[in-house]
Formats: C-alpha cells, structure tokens, sequence
C-alpha cells in the first residue's frame, strides 16, 4: 500500500509543557523540516535548529530530529520537531505545517497505522502499544510491554511455524503416496506434537481470565444488610469521601463505584444497596441492580453489624469468593464469637483494615517476581486461539489426510489473523481508532 499524504500530529501531551514533541511521516517530512529549519539534521542525530515561519521569522528554537526511512517507527521518512511545549508555538508549528502542500493532521493511530503496513509492527504489538499508552498499574504496564515487546509475536509465530510444518510433511506424503520408496508414515510422526500443541494452546487460553483481571481490574463488590457499614468502608479504602453515609438504613441506592490500585494490580471496587424486602420503588431498584453487581464479582465483601445478618437470603455468586466481614468492632453492642467472620474491623477507628487489606492482596494472582505474562490479553486473540484449537482438535480426529490437512490450514490461518498476518483488513479501524492522535 502506497502512502501519499505526510502526516504530522502533536505526539507529546497536554499543553503547556516543557517540551511538546510534533512527529511527522511520509514523504514530504523532510521537505517539510528544510522549510521550517533551513538544512536537514544528520540522520538520528538530535541537533537545535531555529524554527521559522515562511517570512523568516523565529517561532521558536528546538531540537529536530531526522529519521530516513525505513529504519523509523512507521518505516517512512520520519521527522520530529521537539519544542518548548506552549499552546501558541505549538499551535504555529501546527498551522505552518498545516498550509504545507501534501501534507495532513494525522488521525488517531494512524502513525501506528503505518508502522503496520509497513511491516514495522503486528496487530499484537499494535494492541500491547495501545495498552501501554493507557497502563495505569504496573501489572498492566508488565502485560503490555509482553505484548507491544513481541514476546508475544514470538510465540505464536512459533506455533504458526510448527503447523506449517506439519501440513508440508502431509503434502510430502499426498504428492509422493504413489511411490513405492516412500514410507506411508511420513506425517505420522507429526500428530503427538500436534496434540502438544493443541494443549499448549488450550493452557495459553486458560490464562486469558488472569489477563482479564490485570487489564480490567478486579471486581469487589460490598454487599450486606442496610446499615451494615458498607458506603463507611468503601469511603475508607478509597480514603475519600465518595458514597453518602447516614445512620438511615437504605441510604444508598445507586451502584457506586471507586479504582484502587492494589500491589499492582487495578480493583474496581463497587458499594450497593443494602439488601432487604422492601416496598420502597427507588430502594427496590437500586437493590435489583445491587443484585446485578454481585453477581459479576470477582469477590464479595459481605458486610454484616451482626452475627446473624450475614444469613441473607440473596444470590451469591457461586464461583467468587465470598468474604464475611464483620463491621463497627468499635461498639460493644454485638456478641461477636471469632468464628461468626472472616474479618472484624472498625471504619471508625481503623481497627481490622490491615487485615482487610492482607486478605484482599491474598486473593489477587500471585505474580511476583519474574512469572512471564504470556496471556492472550484481548477477546479477539481468545477467539483465534479457541479457533485453532477446534481447528487442530478436528484434524486429530479426522480420518483422511486431506480433511486432516485442511484442518490444519484452518488452523494456520486463525493463528495468523491474531498477528495480522492473514485477512485483517475489517479489523483495522477497530483496532487503529482505540489510539489517541500522534500514536
Ligand atoms: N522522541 C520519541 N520518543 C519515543 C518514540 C518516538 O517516536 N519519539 N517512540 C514512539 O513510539 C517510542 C520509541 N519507539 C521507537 C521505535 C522504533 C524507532 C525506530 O526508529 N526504529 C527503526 C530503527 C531501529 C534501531 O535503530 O534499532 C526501525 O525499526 O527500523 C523509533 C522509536 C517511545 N519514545
Ligand atoms: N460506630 C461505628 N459506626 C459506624 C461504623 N461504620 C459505619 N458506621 C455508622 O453506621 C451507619 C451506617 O453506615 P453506612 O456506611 O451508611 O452503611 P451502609 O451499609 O452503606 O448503609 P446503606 O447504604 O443504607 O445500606 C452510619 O451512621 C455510620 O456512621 C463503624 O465502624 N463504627
Ligand atoms: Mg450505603
């Protein structure tokens, strides 16, 4: 694909700045520099250069940077304009840039777009860029540089690898199966590393629900009886002061939610209604959609001011845990015995909260240290795993070596579409606009 427009958008952040960094792609970029700052720098060599309008007047002095292409991000000529970072020079650059003949503000991700095109990036690597730019704890910094590094790439292509493999030694075998000299086995060696990999891909899969959490952020969900000190500890863990807290039971109607960044990791944490009957039409919707969040946790906190409250009779989720916690330690009110809760603690005076806190990191995956984050991190990558694998799984049954082969071409071709390398085409926008403009 030939591009012919020169792109340019400003790639740095919010304005002011210290510096704001202009990228352009394409090939009037270096045309377009000469015009700006008389001479072209040596390629890759950061050199301060004075930035002028077409009259000749200075718009402002800054450190240009030449990138020939294809050895640039986007594989085309590649220039960056690094300038004091004001609204005003910023938006002079722009607008010298802007009167320029065949060249254009560039649309999100379409920098990224390039480098696609031309070879530079996968659609994996696009994808883990993408969740670079938007990593907020350091579990999702660790899955995107996986991903956007091509660790990833690697091994799906070595995947992709073995099955072409294996379909030339069927095609060996269909082409040669009327001669005498050739063994009728050739492609039987290759089905056990056939099977190996379909369960190498299937525990890839499993992996997916961890990757889910990292990027998504684990849902707990505080649940209990009105009262019971629920919007209390969600103000406390967000230490601030989200939710509205009274000593009226069914104070909170709407589903309420707080991020917290918990030893790395990003938890969502939702406060509800308080569950119990109740005639009251806006307190019944809001239990309706306490119910609904529940459902989905990760993890329940279940909150209860007393030992029998917490024998609700509301839908837990069946496979999250659920934990009990006992609230208002600080009254003497309640006869609590030490096995009627998991946790017993006090928004007031802060008693038990560690302990709360020790229990939630102990539910979050154990991913200390060096453990790999190779995961399949997007619904699209799950969906053509899964599809190579029924793919290698039907070819393992089959009986006949095309239909055998066939299904391995199937399989082939849903590994590719993960990396972009087979029929993506109507995939692209989708993927290309989650970026920002100058990415
Ligand atoms: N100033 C600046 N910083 C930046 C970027 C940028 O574009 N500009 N990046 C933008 O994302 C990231 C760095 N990514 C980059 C990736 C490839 C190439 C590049 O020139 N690749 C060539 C040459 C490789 C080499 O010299 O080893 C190539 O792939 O052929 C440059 C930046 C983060 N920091
Ligand atoms: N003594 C004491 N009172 C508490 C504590 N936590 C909450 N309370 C009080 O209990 C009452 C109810 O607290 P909330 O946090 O609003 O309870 P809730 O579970 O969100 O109640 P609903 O939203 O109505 O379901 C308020 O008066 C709080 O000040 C605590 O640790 N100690
Ligand atoms: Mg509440």
């Amino acid at each position: 694909m030939l591009f012919t427009d020169t792109i340019y958008a400003l790639s740095s952040g919010a304005l002011p700045a210290g510096v704001a960094v202009i990228r352009l792609s394409g090939p009037a970029a270096a045309a377009a520099v000469v015009r700006l700052c008389g001479v072209l720098p040596p390629a890759r060599v950061a050199t301060l250069r004075t930035i002028r309008t077409r009259n000749g007047d200075p718009l402002d002095s800054g450190l240009v940077v030449y990138f020939p292409g294809p050895a640039s991000f986007t594989g085309e000529d590649c220039c960056e304009l690094q300038v004091h970072g004001g609204r005003a020079v910023v938006t002079a650059i722009l607008n010298e840039l802007a009167d320029m003949e065949g060249l254009r503000h560039a649309e999100a991700g379409e920098f990224s777009r390039r480098a696609f095109q031309n070879g530079k990036l996968d659609l994996v690597e696009v994808e883990g860029l993408a969740d670079l730019i938007a990593a907020e704890t350091e579990m999702q910094r660790r899955l995107a540089i996986e991903q956007s590094g091509g660790g990833q790439s690697a091994l799906y292509a070595g995947w992709a690898k073995r099955l072409i493999h294996a379909r030339a030694m069927i095609e060996a075998e269909l082409d040669f199966a009327d001669e005498d000299d050739i063994p009728g086995a050739v492609s039987a060696s290759i089905w056990p590393d056939m099977e190996r990999l379909r369960l190498e891909i299937e525990d890839h899969v499993a992996r997916a629900g961890l990757a889910e959490i990292i990027r998504d952020g684990l849902k707990i969900v505080i649940a209990g009886e009105p009262n019971a000190g629920k919007s209390s500890l969600l103000n406390a863990l967000a230490k601030r002061d989200v939710a509205i807290v009274t000593e009226i039971a069914g104070t909170t109607r709407d589903v309420l939610s707080v991020d917290l960044s918990l030893a790395g990791f990003s938890v969502k944490l939702f406060d509800t209604a308080g569950l119990r009957e109740t005639e009251e039409r806006v307190e019944r919707e809001g239990i309706r959609r306490a119910r609904e969040v529940i459902a989905n946790a990760d993890l329940v906190l279940l909150l209860s001011e007393k030992p029998e409250g917490f024998h609700i009779d509301e839908a837990l989720p069946e496979k999250a845990p659920v934990i009990r916690v006992a609230t208002k330690l600080d009254r003497p009110a309640a006869d609590w015995q030490p096995q009627d809760a998991d946790i017993f603690l006090s928004t007031r005076t802060g008693e038990g909260m560690t302990e709360l806190l020790e229990v939630l990191q102990s539910q979050l995956p154990d991913l200390a240290g060096n453990t790999s984050l190779s995961m399949p991190s997007r619904r699209r990558h799950v969906d053509c795993l899964r599809q190579a694998s029924a793919a290698l799984e039907r070819s393992l049954a089959a009986e006949g070596l095309e239909i055998r082969a066939e299904q391995l071409r199937l399989a082939s071709d849903a590994l590719g579409r993960i990396t972009g390398r087979v029929d993506v085409e109507n995939l692209l926008d989708v993927i290309f606009s989650e970026f920002c403009i100058g990415k």
